[in-house]
């Protein structure tokens, strides 16, 4: 999806909160495009920029929360301290970027709880594969401790997709209040 159609989503849905993941090259870019269309998040690969400290001042300078993500190949060592400390949200792929519909990779999880150590008060995301199968090891408290979720297959081709939208929230909220016990 492009600006043009994130403006169109803008203007038809008021108060949306658009979190623009851009798999692109040359994350830069497209920073003012997006800020244009009504982007609330820009989120960009970490392994896209050789400069990503002045990205999120860019992004932080059109007034959108700033997101960093990492490809499965990528460890979360990568994103060093003051990067993820600048940024608002930091995105754990959970497949290879480029469609939906892949097997979630669970090797990419202790990447969640590497990154949930020391960002204990980040949003932290994950994207790829998840659905009902896969949720808890993304959100359980202790282990991992993702607070968003990125679902696409699990809920456009089922049954009931507010159910699975229903189900999806409960783990996470379930885990979420076991933190704060
Ligand atoms: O963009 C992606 C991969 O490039 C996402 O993983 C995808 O949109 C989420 O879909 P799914 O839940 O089917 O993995």
């Amino acid at each position: 999806m492009g600006a043009p159609i994130l403006s169109c989503v803008h203007k038809g849905v008021p108060g949306i909160f658009m979190d623009c993941h851009m798999m692109v090259a040359q994350p830069e870019k497209w920073v003012d495009d997006i800020a244009d269309a009504g982007g609330a998040l820009y989120c960009f690969h970490l392994e896209a920029t050789d400069d990503p400290l002045s990205l999120i001042d860019k992004i932080h300078g059109r007034k959108m929360k700033a997101g960093v993500a990492i490809s499965p190949d990528t460890p979360s060592t990568s994103i060093t301290d003051a990067v993820g400390a600048a940024a608002d949200m930091l995105l754990v792929m959970t497949v290879y970027p480029g469609r939906g519909g892949q097997k979630f990779i669970e090797r990419c999880v202790p990447k969640v709880a590497e990154l949930r150590a020391r960002f204990p008060d980040k949003d932290i995301e994950v994207d790829g594969g998840v659905g009902p199968k896969t949720i808890g090891v993304c959100a359980d408290a202790g282990k991992c401790c993702s607070n968003v979720i990125v679902a696409g297959t699990a809920i456009f081709n089922a049954d009931d997709p507010t159910a699975v939208i229903q189900e999806l929230k409960d783990v996470v909220n379930t885990a979420q209040a076991k933190l704060t016990q």
